[in-house]
């Protein structure tokens, strides 16, 4: 089990950086507590791997440290770090059964025969893979593969944290639930401390229990998806998370008020007092769940135009013109509103976030 710690880590690719940009990742500290399951969740190129392999001792830092229980591991090589990594492209042995792939790890290390045929056993049997242990690896289908390296990954008893690097962007869409499901169920009953990297928020967002949002090499927020839906702290987590993401309407700020299009919201003075003094770019963000439909004549509520209603299955997602600005909401199922017609609209407090300079302001 493993408590990992990363103190002032940060890479660059570049001989001498002088400039953020040339940090693939930048300076940060983190720590991932035993037993978490966590996701790193960025766009393509966000330095989502370089951290991995960082933690995974593939890639020695250009600065900071890492600590695993406490010990300092920055400059120790993989072998000594009783971390499994499992990749987006299995590495499987095609000329060896499903059990020789799995036992691999423990021959290496000299493990018994028979303590190997145990764990082989265990592993196959929490994987759904009893069944097949006996067959070659080649021609197994991607799932099955990515299984197995899984297994592999799983098999020895003093892996500390497993870190999986986009491990189902190649399965198909299909198996991919099932996938996921199992890889909860196995870290509900191990409780190994587990690092999943994809872009894709639904995995990250179901996984695990902590989400680290990284943009451009920067951490940009660490919560809960709840936290990270209900509270993003940067305009970039607003919009990155969700379906479609938070509207971030333009806005001006005047005492106890937040103007939008000419209409004032209320704003505590605490909030307007400091976005006015630090007289950056103003936003307020709201999501299209929180957005509600109210009767003509609420107090606050906002005229909008609806240009566009989109069906999306499950619900629907109405897009609207306040004023020269556009604002998604998402419908309930009974509610019917078309294309062209007018409504009112209401931005509860509770659920509005002011940002300056893309940072929310609390
Ligand atoms: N070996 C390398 N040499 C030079 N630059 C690199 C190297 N590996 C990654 N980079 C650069 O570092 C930045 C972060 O890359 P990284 O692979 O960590 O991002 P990522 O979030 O994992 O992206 P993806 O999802 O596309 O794999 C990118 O700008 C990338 O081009």
């Amino acid at each position: 089990m493993a408590r990992i710690e990363l103190r002032g880590v940060g890479h660059s690719y570049v001989a001498s950086p002088a400039s953020d940009k040339d940090w693939a990742l930048r300076p940060l500290e983190l720590v991932w507590q035993d037993g978490g399951a966590y996701a790193l969740l960025g766009p393509s190129g966000c330095g989502k791997t370089t951290l991995l392999n960082i933690i995974s001792g593939l890639l020695r830092p250009t600065r900071g440290q890492v600590l695993i229980n406490g010990v300092d591991v920055t400059v120790a090589p993989p072998q000594e770090r009783n971390i499994a990594q499992v990749f987006q492209f299995p590495v499987i042995y095609d000329t060896m059964t499903v059990a020789e792939n799995l036992a691999f790890p423990l021959r290496n290390r000299g493990v018994s025969p028979s303590e190997t045929r145990t764990r082989v056993e265990e592993v196959a049997e929490l994987l759904e893979l009893t069944g097949e242990l006996k067959r070659r690896a080649s021609g197994l289908s991607a799932d099955m593969r990515q299984r197995i390296s899984l297994g592999r990954g799983l098999v020895r008893k003093d892996v500390a944290a497993i870190l999986l690097d986009e491990p189902l962007t190649v399965i198909d869409p299909h198996v991919k639930w099932l996938l996921r499901r199992k890889l909860k169920q196995v870290h509900e009953s191990l409780k190994v401390t587990l690092v999943y990297v994809t872009h894709d928020q639904v995995e990250a967002l179901t996984l695990a229990d902590q989400v680290v949002v990284m943009n451009l090499g920067r951490v940009m927020q660490v919560g809960t998806p709840q936290e990270l839906f209900e509270r993003p702290a940067e305009t970039f987590v607003g919009y990155f998370i969700g379906s479609p993401g938070m509207n971030l309407l333009p806005c001006a700020v005047e005492e106890g008020a937040v103007v939008v299009e000419g209409h004032r919201l209320p704003l505590s003075a605490e909030v307007s007092a400091k976005a006015k003094a630090s007289g950056g770019e103003l936003r307020l963000g709201i999501r299209p769940e929180f957005v509600r439909r109210v009767p003509e004549g609420t107090p606050s509520a906002l005229r909008v135009e609806v240009s566009q209603v989109e069906d999306l299955g499950r619900y629907r997602i109405a897009t609207a013109k306040l004023g020269q600005q556009v604002v998604k909401v998402r419908l309930p199922e009974e509610e019917r509103l078309a294309a062209g017609e007018s409504c009112w609209l209401e931005f509860p407090a509770k659920w509005t976030t002011l940002y300056v300079d893309g940072r929310a302001v609390t």
